[in-house]
């Protein structure tokens, strides 16, 4: 982790959405494991280190492979999206979220999502949340017309064209990327954004390298350390 003077000011923040603004990622788990258990196979948390954070398509090719299950990646990905699609109602933002995002709208700093889910299944898990829709400038999706197939995370493609659909386009190194997976943290490092990461604790320390700064929380950013407006005491504590 870099040492608070390595913080450098930035004016646009870009999140990504699963396991960082959606608490969706222990769900996935769940879900994996249910569909892989009647063919004896189980998902470990080892092989979701490598999994988080790549496109959904790509993700299920290796995983079919890896387990050598008796189905094509998209009979699995129908199984996966229908029993994640019940499960829906239960996805709740991630601890800090809420406060951070209004907190950062009311001071008209600009923000995007960035998110290797398709656009359909965002669509769906995110609607419980849609009050906050408005504080962000625009959502980049794993399906995007404009991202080419394999430049998914870990590679830097959506957080460059995030930032790019910004009015007016800040460079890369004006952008803090919030992101839990170890490929995301690649990707916004590879963006040549700082990365603010948040990863679950079962993340190795050598798979948090490179970070700028690294949280237990978003509810313990300190704005102020990346040149943005410092938390309002009384919203935060009122309305949070
Ligand atoms: O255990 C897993 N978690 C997450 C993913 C993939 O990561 C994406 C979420 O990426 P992000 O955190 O960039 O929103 C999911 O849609 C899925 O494609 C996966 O394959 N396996
Ligand atoms: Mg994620």
């Amino acid at each position: 982790m870099a040492s608070r003077a390595c913080y450098k000011p930035v004016t646009h923040i870009i999140f990504d959405s699963d396991g960082t603004v959606l608490d969706t990622e222990n769900m996935y788990s769940d879900v994996i494991n249910e569909i892989v258990a009647p063919f004896g196979k189980s998902y470990t948390y080892e092989m979701k280190l490598r999994y988080m954070g790549m496109p959904a398509l790509q993700s299920a090719r290796q995983l079919v492979e890896e387990l050598q299950l008796p189905l094509t990646p998209v009979e699995y990905l129908k199984i996966f999206d229908s029993v994640v699609f019940g499960r829906i109602n239960n996805v709740r933002l991630l601890p800090g979220v809420k406060d951070l995002m209004l907190h950062l709208h009311d001071h008209r700093i600009p923000m995007a999502i960035a998110t290797s889910s398709v656009q359909a299944a965002f669509h769906t898990k995110s609607q419980p949340h849609r009050d906050l829709f408005p504080a962000l400038h625009h959502v980049v999706c794993g399906d995007d017309p404009e991202l080419r197939p394999g430049r998914g995370k870990p590679h830097p493609d959506i957080f460059l064209l995030a930032a790019s659909r910004f009015h007016p386009a800040p460079d890369p190194g004006q952008c803090l990327v919030f992101e839990d997976s170890p490929n995301g943290l690649q990707a916004g490092i590879a963006a040549g954004m700082q990365v603010v990461m948040i990863p679950d604790p079962r993340v190795p320390a050598e798979q948090r390298t490179g970070a700028t700064q690294v949280l237990d929380s978003m509810a313990d950013f300190e704005p102020q350390l990346f040149g943005l407006p410092h938390y309002d005491t009384c919203s935060k504590f009122e309305f949070g």
